[in-house]
């Protein structure tokens, strides 16, 4: 079983439970199995940093916590356990379109999109979207409501606050709309915040404005995160623990430390050897050879193996990787293994 996450923390700390979750799309060129047996744990004041290349499944992983994969094409299997008071709710058997599974939505976990028009209503003005969550949720009037909302519209870096909110998502830039959805997403003081590239396409004045929000919340009503980006040195300065997927799977899992700086998952070690932030300081970038293989390909063995350059034979082709080595740091290589890392002929053809 895979815990990613600080294994002392009290048990009533636990927010979200995924055990062995499987999102696979029935499409007409195949099965496209996008997440195959993850589990992690999310806690209270936690984040948890997802990193991955493109289409591995970090996108719909959270999205089957939220409840809003198209079904079909897609079936989710595994368990999603959510914890009101140390009491959990599966959310995979709860109806997605149902009450609770809306309640839980809108009130206790909430999402910030890559593209803002997912979350925005183009026909309301955006204080009244902003506005409506705070009088829904947390029971205020519509005087108050305003007044929070110029807030916290403020907080997210939107300039002339009152003004804007009188205005249409038409009429404020990309960056604006992207703001004006953190604020909405944040209006409820979720227990648990998604956070999908949230802050990709804005500057780093406002990106630095928008984290610090996220951490005061955390501070404050002990939000959980769950983030998930491809700026890795975002993940660096933000997570607590982090998770690597690759092929809809997780490979590596444990503290961002553990992950970071003592990574033992070749595919990991690929991803940080690449990235300029982290790369400069020790290493020369060096992009991880090869590209994904076909998603609907059903690929037995590591599969990773294709593009590892420490391969190690026969056993990566022919045997799906364990986890290993200890509770808390945890790596699905062979490696572990065959007793420890070491630089190989190469990857199988
Ligand atoms: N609605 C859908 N219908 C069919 N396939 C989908 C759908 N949503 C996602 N997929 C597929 O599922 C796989 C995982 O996608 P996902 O969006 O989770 O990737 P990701 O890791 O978030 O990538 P990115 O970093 O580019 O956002 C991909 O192969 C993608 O094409």
């Amino acid at each position: 079983m895979l815990a990613a996450g600080s294994g002392n923390a009290a048990s009533d700390d636990l927010l979200i439970e995924v055990r062995d979750l499987r999102v696979e799309f029935r499409l007409t060129e195949g099965l496209l199995r996008a997440v195959d047996g993850v589990s992690f744990e999310v806690r209270s004041h936690q984040t948890l940093g997802v990193m991955g290349e493109s289409g591995c499944g970090k996108s719909v992983t959270a999205r089957a916590i939220m409840g809003i994969l198209p079904m079909p094409p897609a079936r989710i299997t595994g368990t999603i356990n959510y914890y009101e008071q140390g009491q959990p709710v599966d959310l995979v058997s709860l109806d997605p379109k149902g009450d609770q599974y809306r309640d839980i939505r809108g009130n206790r976990i909430s999402m910030i999109f890559q593209e803002p028009m997912t979350a925005l209503s183009p026909v309301h003005a955006v204080g009244n979207q902003v506005g409506e969550v705070l009088r829904v949720h947390r029971g205020m009037t519509r005087k108050e409501a305003r007044a929070q909302t110029v807030d916290l519209l403020d907080r997210v870096g939107i300039s002339d606050p009152e003004r804007r909110v009188k205005q249409y998502p038409f009429e404020l830039s990309g960056g604006m709309n992207q703001r004006a959805m953190i604020a909405m997403a944040l209006a409820c003081r979720p227990r648990l915040l998604i956070a999908d590239e949230p802050t990709t396409g804005l500057d780093v004045t406002i990106q630095a404005q928008i984290m610090k929000l996220i951490q005061d919340l955390q501070a404050e009503f002990g939000m959980a995160v769950l983030f998930i980006t491809h700026d890795l040195g975002l993940i660096a300065e933000m997570a607590d623990t982090v998770l690597t997927m690759y092929m809809g799977q997780i490979v590596e899992a444990g503290s961002a430390e553990q992950v970071f700086y003592g990574h033992t998952h070749p595919y990991t070690e690929g991803l940080l050897k690449s990235i300029p932030i982290v790369a400069a300081q020790h290493h020369r970038l060096a992009p991880i050879r090869g590209s994904v293989p076909n998603p609907f390909a059903q690929l037995s063995g590591c599969r990773f193996r294709y593009r590892c350059h420490r391969y190690i034979g026969e056993i990566c082709d022919q045997d799906p990787p364990h986890f290993g080595p200890a509770p808390g740091h945890l790596t699905k290589c062979w490696l572990h293994k065959a007793g420890g890392l070491h630089e190989t002929a190469g990857a199988p053809r």
